[in-house]
């Protein structure tokens, strides 16, 4: 479903991302942990051609993300770590402007539209403009938005900050339901517990390189991720 070979990305002399190979399949919930600047969102802004890339090959569904864009973004769904969404559009407005992008016929938009405002308990607020979000109803704004074309492969950058306990719970079933229908699902986050109960696999960025992935019981053994990654934080 998503393929990362040898991407290597740099900023100046920075390298952002260094080298790296990554493959998920259908089926997974793939957790990407890393210290702060590692380089979780460079790998994610390039998976979603969001961020041109020096060298490597990444590719969605089959894809190559720099020869097939439009391709790789009618399969994914990306949500970034501050949803940067129109702030003058109400939030049906930007819904219908997502579905129009998309292509997803009004039938099966409203039905979309109407399930997923229900489970985050958002309906009552789509008629308000964005503006008048919080962070965490903008995060559910950006979650839907994210669901209403049915994507394949979602990536998400910290999905979890800002969202209340129910919508937590919400996403964690949607994203295993997502998955068991033969979606795959690639999310960067710091709070280790959540990526322990709910990967199926996780990798592991320390300075732009890969330092370890696999299934969970791979990489954790009989220790928590907690000491794992903080075992390898501490290793020069
Ligand atoms: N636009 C940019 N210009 C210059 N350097 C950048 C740019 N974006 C990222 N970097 C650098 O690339 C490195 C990786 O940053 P990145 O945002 O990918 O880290 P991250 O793992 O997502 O961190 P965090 O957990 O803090 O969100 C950092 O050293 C950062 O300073």
């Amino acid at each position: 479903m998503l393929k990362i070979n040898h991407l290597t990305k740099t900023f100046g002399n920075k390298r952002a991302v260094d080298d790296l190979t990554l493959h998920i399949t259908p089926g997974e919930i793939y957790g990407f942990i890393g210290h702060n600047g590692a380089g979780k969102t460079t790998t994610i802004k390039s998976v979603c051609g969001i961020l041109q890339f020096d060298s490597g090959e990444i590719f969605v569904d089959g894809k190559s993300v720099r020869a097939d864009p439009l391709g790789c973004k009618r399969s994914l769904a990306y949500i970034p770590d501050n949803p940067d969404l129109y702030e003058f559009l109400s939030g049906i407005r930007y819904l219908n402007f997502i579905a129009d992008v998309f292509g997803v016929p009004a039938s099966v938009r409203q039905e979309r539209i109407h399930k997923y405002a229900g489970i985050f308990d958002l309906t009552g607020d789509l008629a308000q403009p964005i503006s008048a979000y919080s962070h965490g109803m903008k995060q559910k704004l950006a979650i839907i938005s994210a669901l209403i074309h049915e994507p394949r492969l979602m990536i998400m950058d910290e999905p979890f900050v800002g969202l209340d306990p129910v919508a937590s719970h919400q996403l964690k079933k949607i994203m295993r339901d997502m998955c068991n229908a033969g979606g795959a699902i690639f999310f960067s986050t710091h709070v280790l517990e959540v990526a322990e109960k709910l990967c199926d696999k996780v990798a592991i960025i320390k300075n732009g390189k890969l330092v370890v992935s696999g299934t969970m019981e791979e990489v954790k053994g009989n220790s928590s991720l907690e000491s794992v990654f903080l075992e390898l934080e501490e290793q020069k």
